[in-house]
């Protein structure tokens, strides 16, 4: 029977006067579920997992396993499997015996044979069970972990980056196994990785953490493309989303437009209900999220409805085969958000966090300077600094990564008419939470 799990509240701390590494955590999986857990190093995915196997203890808040209180569960009694990143399979003993050896544990009187046999055919290993571990490669040996883990049936996987000691290829093979054998066994999976290609290919769910704090659960879909937070946006997705620093003018009986340095989109009137949720933000600095497909390289007379014009200047061509990802200078400032973006939110104190922030902001603006490219400061107020005048204006570094196909002839230095799709534009506030697009944008998608 696969289990239902679900998170309560859940914090960890390590000692006494810790962190907490994992934050009032809640979360329900569903029953034969593929749920992932995304994020960057340290922010508390593995420990999570191994609350969920009972190889950590709780701090505070409860785990369910099929609705019943599960915290003082011996993990034996959890009736989990885990499957680490180390394989951590027993040296001396053949595969054979590795993938029966859960079995021999559970049912000492049974011949795990059969069991062990029909394991073997489902991961296509029948010829490696009389190997040892150390005759085999890495993929081979990560399939005998998955073996071993599936021979018993357990109702739930636990993964800790099973795939990540493997080569490239390898491990979207593996991606692919993995995908179809829990799916054909239909048990709950909980899957922990860094990297977002995995989450959004092998996820039901996709669950993203940063500082063990969950910022955001959802389907793949979901989270790229209603991304809760900068955090979320700036994680998932390649190329990274471009993120510029926007002003929002909205005049009284005039057009709302978001200023991106030197230019400006104009929001199309009447105002669309997620547009209207910008007002708020009139003259205030905002981040804006464009990601690459939300910008093509095509004149203003190629517009389709909902796509505004901007220009830039090619600066760098990155050649990927199938397509090239031009970088482009519209006379935009990057937004500069690392305490938004980091790994782990800043704790210390606002006030000292300001005055170390106007050091830095000061040594950046003369960074800047020097390089005669202005680097925008998020937490700065809302007006930007009237331009100097055009002989002295520094040239404001582009920075917008557009798709394009190899056959357009681009090269470093020609001007280009480019088209924004406002319906994949994200807008976020200074806290960096997304103001717009609304849920209702995308009416297939549930947040
Ligand atoms: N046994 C431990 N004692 C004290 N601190 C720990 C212990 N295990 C983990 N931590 C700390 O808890 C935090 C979360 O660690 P955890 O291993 O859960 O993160 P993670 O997201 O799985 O990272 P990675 O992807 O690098 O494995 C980290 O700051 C780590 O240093």
């Amino acid at each position: 029977m696969t289990r239902a799990i679900s998170l309560h509240d859940v914090s960890k701390t390590y000692t006494s006067k810790g962190p907490r590494v994992v934050d009032r955590l809640s979360l329900d999986i569903a029953p034969g579920e593929f749920l992932v857990l995304l994020g960057p190093s340290g922010c508390g995915k593995s420990t999570l997992l191994r609350m969920i196997a009972g190889l950590e203890e709780i701090t505070e808040g409860e785990l369910l396993l099929d609705g019943e209180y599960a915290n003082d569960l011996p993990p034996a009694g959890r009736d989990m499997a885990m499957v680490f990143q180390s394989f951590a399979l027993y040296p001396n003993m053949t595969c054979r015996d590795n993938i029966g050896f859960p079995l021999r544990i559970a049912t000492p009187a049974a011949d795990p044979r059969p069991h062990v046999d029909a394991t073997a055919r489902m991961l296509g290993i029948e010829d490696l069970l009389d190997r040892f571990p150390r005759q085999l490669s890495g993929g081979e040996r990560q399939r005998v972990a998955m073996g071993r883990a599936i021979a018993r049936r357990p109702s739930a996987f636990l993964m800790d980056e099973p795939l990540s000691n493997l080569d490239a290829k390898l491990r979207t093979h593996l991606r692919a196994e993995i995908s179809r054998l829990t799916r054909d066994l239909g048990v709950t999976t909980v899957y922990v990785t860094h990297d977002q290609s995995e989450a959004m290919s092998l996820g039901d769910r996709v669950a993203v953490l940063r500082g063990g704090v969950l910022q955001q659960v959802g389907t793949p879909r979901t989270v790229y493309a209603l991304p809760r937070n900068v955090f979320v946006a700036a994680f998932i997705g390649t190329p990274r989303i471009n993120l510029l620093r926007g002003l929002v003018r909205a005049p009284l009986g005039g057009a709302m437009t978001i200023r991106l340095g030197t230019q400006s989109l104009l929001l199309p009137e009447p105002l669309s209900r997620d547009h209207q949720l910008l007002r708020v933000q009139q003259g205030r600095e905002v981040v804006v999220g464009l990601r690459s497909e939300a910008v093509r390289i095509a004149a203003p007379s190629a517009a389709r409805p909902g796509e505004v014009p901007l220009t830039g200047v090619v600066e760098h061509l990155e050649f990927q085969g199938h397509e090239v990802l031009v970088h482009v200078d519209t006379g935009s400032s990057p937004a500069h958000v690392p305490e938004l973006e980091a790994a782990r939110p800043d704790r210390r104190p606002v006030r000292r966090r300001r005055r170390e922030s106007r050091v830095q902001e000061r040594l950046r603006e003369r960074a800047g300077a020097l390089r005669g490219a202005p680097v925008a400061v998020l937490d700065r107020p809302a007006e930007p600094a009237p331009p100097p005048p055009a002989a002295a204006q520094p040239r404001l570094p582009g920075d917008l990564v557009v798709r394009a196909t190899p056959d357009l002839a681009l090269r470093p230095g020609v001007q280009v008419p480019l088209l924004v799709d406002l319906a994949h534009l994200f807008v976020f506030d200074h806290h960096g939470e997304r103001v717009c697009p609304a849920p209702e944008r995308a009416p297939d998608l549930t947040e």
